[in-house]
């Protein structure tokens, strides 16, 4: 698939943590109210990602009527939040807890409602916090993508990061 992302060619690699998720387990590490995962809001992606083997995850995610932008079809930037949980979610592999701070999504095709899309993804390395990812989506044909994201995330310690916003009304 055409993308413009050209990730730095002296990335560390990373290893699997030892306390990962183990491949075919689902990763549940987020709050029940988030809305790329949570399972307590109503109109949320409702996502699962699920461990692969080494760092990758994967994710399906059935295209409700209520994510359609053009007529009959997937709206862009709910497109781009499922890429941003699936490949936000993939560092707790190693162990990282992480936000996002670019992303870029390339879309090839038209993705219909009624369609379930298909994420992989795969953690590219990490440059001291920077840790690069890419994810590929497709709605049945694993050679035929629909749609790639490129993005980096940046560790952070969440206590410190989310202290000033954190809702306790909500997150306990
Ligand atoms: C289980 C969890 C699932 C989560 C899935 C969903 C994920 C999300 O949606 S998170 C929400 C959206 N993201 C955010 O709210 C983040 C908002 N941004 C921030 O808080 C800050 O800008 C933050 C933390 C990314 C970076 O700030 P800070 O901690 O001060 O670090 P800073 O020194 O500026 O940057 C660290 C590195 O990242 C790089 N960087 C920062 N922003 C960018 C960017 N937009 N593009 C490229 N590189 C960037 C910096 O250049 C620096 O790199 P280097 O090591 O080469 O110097």
């Amino acid at each position: 698939m055409k993308h413009a992302f050209v990730p730095p060619a002296d990335l560390e690699p990373l290893q699997r943590h030892p306390k990962a998720a183990a491949p075919g387990h689902h990763i549940d590490l987020h709050h029940s109210t988030c809305f790329g995962c949570g399972d307590d809001v109503p109109l949320g992606l409702h996502l699962k990602v699920i461990a692969g083997d080494g760092l990758t995850v994967s994710a399906d995610m059935p295209v409700a009527s209520w994510m359609q932008g053009g007529p009959g079809v997937i709206h862009g930037g709910v497109l781009s939040a499922a890429f941003d949980e699936v490949m936000g979610t993939s560092p707790l592999l190693i162990g990282s807890a992480v936000v996002t701070a670019h992303l870029e999504i390339d879309f090839a095709e038209p993705i219909p409602l009624g369609s379930t899309l298909h994420f992989d993804a795969r953690i590219l390395g990490r440059q001291r916090r920077k840790v690069y990812i890419a994810s590929v989506a497709h709605i049945g044909d694993p050679e035929r993508p629909v749609a790639s994201a490129h993005s980096i995330f940046v560790t952070i310690d969440v206590k410190e990061h989310f202290a000033e916003h954190y809702d306790k009304r909500v997150i306990l």
